[in-house]
């Protein structure tokens, strides 16, 4: 199957540097770190009141760390022209609201394809390739491709917070997004709220070709450091889609230690 890329999202250093104010810890160190330790990439969200990632990170990230970079962006004249600008390999539109601790949800697209489309076109003709952030909804999905975007991103978020028989659901409909999305020629990418423990379901379908995962590894790297967080990660990925060694690859771990 198909290597799943790993676009970490390094919102969190920032959030984290933030609080008191300096420079410290720097997003970008993160983001070379992060590409070092396995990383095929790194995601920024640059929201509209700049509560983490700051316009300077952004520029800086494009101009020292070589990666495909995805942009995270709301879908304003402001943010178009800074991604034009800034010409990432990737951007993924997201709905934003000023109140909310994240992401809350999928774009209704379908609600806002007239001044979507237009936005998406000036993106691509930039070079960039174009994702809209969607629920796992076949007319949501449909519409993306109407509009002219290369991709969706899956929303998991609500996969992820569910338990039991919910999560099933949730993993079920992102089955049926997935196919959707490929069946439209979209290419589809899933993230929010992935973790070490339900991260696997959603990256063994292999209509996936990119996960982004922020929080979990940036609050995990706490414990056990970004670069362990981020390969144990990787050998999660690469065990749902067959074609790893068993153990978690933490350095140090029993089980792969044993593998010859
Ligand atoms: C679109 C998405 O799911 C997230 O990547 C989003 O960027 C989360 O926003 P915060 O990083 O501000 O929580
Ligand atoms: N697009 C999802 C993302 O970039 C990271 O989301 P999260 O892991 O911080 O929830």
């Amino acid at each position: 199957m198909q290597r799943l890329r790993l676009s970490v999202n390094v919102d969190h250093v920032a959030t984290l540097r933030n609080a008191r104010g300096g420079t410290f810890p720097d997003p970008v160190e993160a983001a070379r770190l992060a590409i070092e330790a396995g990383a095929d990439g790194i995601t920024v969200h640059l929201r509209e009141d700049r509560r983490h990632i700051r316009d300077a990170d952004v520029l800086r990230l494009r101009a020292e760390v070589p990666t495909r970079l995805n942009f995270e962006m709301a879908a304003t004249e402001e943010m178009v022209a800074f991604a034009c600008g800034l010409r990432p390999e990737a951007c993924c539109i997201v709905p934003e609201k000023r109140a909310e601790l994240t992401t809350e949800g999928g774009l209704d697209v379908l609600r806002f394809a007239e001044s979507l489309a237009p936005q998406v076109a000036r993106l691509a003709a930039a070079g960039i390739e174009v994702a809209i952030f969607v629920e796992p909804d076949a007319a949501q999905i449909a519409a993306c491709h109407l509009i002219g975007a290369a991709a969706v991103e899956l929303h998991t978020g609500a996969y992820a917070e569910a338990g039991g028989a919910a999560r099933e659901a949730h993993l079920a409909r992102l089955r049926n997004g997935a196919t959707a999305a490929r069946s439209a020629g979209l290419s589809c990418h899933a993230g929010h709220g992935l973790t070490y423990g339900n991260v696997s379901p959603v990256a063994a379908l292999p209509e996936l070709s990119e996960v982004s995962i922020g929080h979990f590894l940036i609050a995990q790297s706490v414990f056990e450091g970004l670069p362990a967080a981020i390969a144990r990660m990787r050998a999660l990925l690469d065990a749902a889609r067959g074609d790893t060694v068993p153990g978690d690859g933490v350095p140090g771990d029993a089980a792969e230690d044993a593998v010859p």
